[in-house]
């Protein structure tokens, strides 16, 4: 999908954001177009404040003089605007491919709303062709890996368990320290007893699926962009 049409997403998204609010500042590359438009508005005279969900983000929003707090300072946010990997159309999604899904959860979790800016391939009638990223702790990863594995066949997953690379031979690791496994699912038939089960798991920090967390969704298509809205 082009870049002009996530930018198109990420600009519904930057029109809905007023004086005053405090928003948190999705990651990839469809939300660095939201915070990049921000940054124009800002200039332009928005009084905003952000909250990054990666160092990534927070690095791109400094450069684009957007102002910046964190939960301790702030505690609640407005709006959190963010990409997704895959959305379902009650807009469950999955998130993580970057690899920010711990610090994205917790930002949207502390906003009033959740706002995902996506191209239309993110769309999807069942979550888990997109393999859902978890988080888990170093220790113990051998013994996590094998109960992540256990579950994974308890919910008949088509494929492997990979732990993510960052370069051959080097583990993927998280601003927060942690590694990340990437599960291929195939299809998620019951999220909401996998994400009960997986956090369960005491070496999981926390996974990619996103329930109930998102109200509307700006979705860029050939043909514009489509906004679709929970129970809708
Ligand atoms: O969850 C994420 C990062 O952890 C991203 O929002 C997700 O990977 C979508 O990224 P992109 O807009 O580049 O497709």
């Amino acid at each position: 999908m082009s870049e002009a049409l996530k930018r198109e997403a990420a600009a519904r998204a930057v029109a809905e954001i007023t004086s005053g609010m405090k928003v948190g500042l999705g990651t990839g590359s469809t939300a660095r177009h939201f915070v990049e438009l921000l940054g124009e508005r800002v200039a332009a005279g928005l009084d905003i404040v952000g909250v990054p969900t990666s160092e990534v983000t927070a690095r791109q929003a400094r450069e684009c003089g957007i102002p910046l707090s964190d939960l301790d300072t702030l505690e609640r946010l407005d709006i959190t605007v963010d990409g997704a990997d895959e959305l379902d159309a009650d807009l469950n999604l999955i998130k993580g491919g970057g690899g920010a899904l711990l610090r994205e959860k917790i930002v949207a979790a502390a906003s009033g709303a959740m706002i995902v800016i996506a191209d239309g391939s993110k769309v999807v009638d069942t979550l888990g062709r997109f393999p859902l990223p978890i988080e888990v702790n170093r220790f113990g990863l051998g013994a996590t890996r094998r109960a992540i594995a256990d579950i994974m066949a308890a919910h008949s997953a088509e494929g492997a368990l990979k732990l993510r690379e960052a370069a051959a031979g080097e583990a993927f690791q998280t601003d927060g320290g942690h590694l990340i496994l990437d599960a291929f699912f195939g299809r998620i038939s019951r999220p909401e007893a996998l994400s009960a089960e997986l956090l369960d798991i005491p070496g999981v920090v926390q996974h990619g699926l996103f329930l109930k967390m998102c109200r509307k969704a700006y979705v860029a298509t050939p043909n514009g962009v489509e906004t679709l809205l929970k129970g809708n």
